[in-house]
């Protein structure tokens, strides 16, 4: 598992050099139409005739037409050689058995701490300084803490209390654990985020801001929805979500051998931890369903449905998504990255989805 790692791969293609002055932009331009301001991501642009192998990495490369094929083919590899149906049962039963064993062998040295967190998400730094007043962050699937305690050591708010969950009970464990852990400011907790039950201690509308940070990958699909529900009831109006997480195409998901593909974009790694990738345009669908709605007016449901009527979307699986919580998209964007191997000539390609979306202020709630 690589979030922000680098690491050496056979996969290399010819890249071409794109300068993109806004990196996150389709460019199909019908696209763009919605996308809002761009998060601030790495600034070393790779130009016309900069020496590729100056550096370990470059900022906004967007791969060439040959590693998309590349891709392509893979995948088409992965599909012919998915996952068995008896392991693909086993895997997805008790997930956290998995993430156990994962943090069994793996300590908190493991995931680098998130340092980059407020410079990205500025919202965390009007919470935690200085006289910000009563506030209250829940992060889920904390892990071993390497996102909440990098916020606890920038904290000047004396009024900040931050809720770390996770699924693993050795997750849990390890923060409880952590030297850094100070039981007034921080509460470590076992909680499924798909689950029926809110974490304990947490409220209906009582969260300023959820984190998620490389934790809505490691759900199935069929999860998502349980999942934005409960993000949507724990958080006050007006109140916002940190999320970042793989995006399709990303080095990690190329690479995945025969065997591994559990469902379309979804694989299980050696390790039996599962994975997705995710799509720009998938994600505003996951948690903004009514604005997808909007821009789409000849769908079926927006054709024939208010909101009191019993009708269906065949896109969204038969429920309708004016029904379903939809948050504002303040920002999404794609943090691409290549990543260079000076001594072996080698480039890999990264991308990451980033993204900040908010609970309305008024909100109506989904029924
Ligand atoms: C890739 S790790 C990321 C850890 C941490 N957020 C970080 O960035 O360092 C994913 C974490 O999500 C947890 N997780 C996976 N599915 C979960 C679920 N349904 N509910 C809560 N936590 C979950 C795993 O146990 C694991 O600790």
């Amino acid at each position: 598992m690589d979030e922000d790692i680098s690491s050496s791969s056979p996969i290399l293609l010819d890249s071409k050099i794109v300068h993109e002055l806004e990196p996150h932009r389709s460019h199909d331009p019908a696209k763009n139409l919605k996308r809002s301001d761009p998060f601030k991501f790495g600034s070393r642009y790779l130009k016309e005739n900069d020496d590729v192998y100056e550096f370990n990495a470059w900022d906004h490369v967007i791969p060439d037409d040959a590693y998309y094929a590349y891709a392509e083919a893979q995948y088409a590899s992965q599909r012919e050689h998915p996952v068995s149906d008896f392991d693909k049962g086993r895997f997805n039963a008790e997930p956290e058995k998995w993430w156990n064993k994962f943090y069994s062998n793996n300590t908190s040295n493991f995931f680098k701490n998130r340092k980059w967190l407020h410079q990205e998400f500025p919202i965390l730094t009007q919470l935690t300084k200085k006289g910000a007043g009563p506030a209250r962050i829940l992060e889920v699937g904390a892990g071993a803490g390497n996102t909440c305690f990098p916020i606890l050591a920038e904290n000047e708010n004396d009024e900040l209390s931050i809720c770390a969950c996770d699924f693993s009970e050795k997750a849990v464990n390890l923060v409880r654990a952590n030297e850094k852990y100070d039981g007034a400011k921080i509460k470590a907790e076992i909680w499924d985020l798909a689950s029926e039950d809110l974490p304990h201690g947490i409220s209906e509308e009582s969260v300023d801001v959820v984190l998620l940070i490389f934790v809505f990958s490691a759900l199935n699909p069929v999860q998502w929805e349980a999942a934005v529900g409960n993000v949507w009831k724990v958080l006050k109006p007006g109140g916002q979500i940190c999320f970042r997480d793989y995006g399709r195409g990303d080095l990690t998901q190329v690479r995945f051998k025969k065997g591994r593909l559990l469902d379309e974009s979804f694989y299980i790694r050696g390790d039996g931890t599962r994975v997705y990738f995710f799509d720009e345009d998938e994600l505003r669908g996951i948690w903004a369903p009514g604005d997808m709605e909007q821009s789409n007016p000849s769908s079926e449901a927006s054709a024939s449905c208010d909101w009191s009527e019993n009708c269906s979307n065949p896109s969204t699986g038969g429920s309708k998504t004016r029904d379903k919580p939809t948050f504002e998209i303040v920002k999404l964007g794609a943090d691409r990255r290549m990543l260079v191997n000076r001594q072996k000539q080698l480039k890999m390609y990264r991308c990451w989805l980033q993204g900040q979306f908010k609970k309305p202020a008024q909100t109506i709630h989904p029924g």
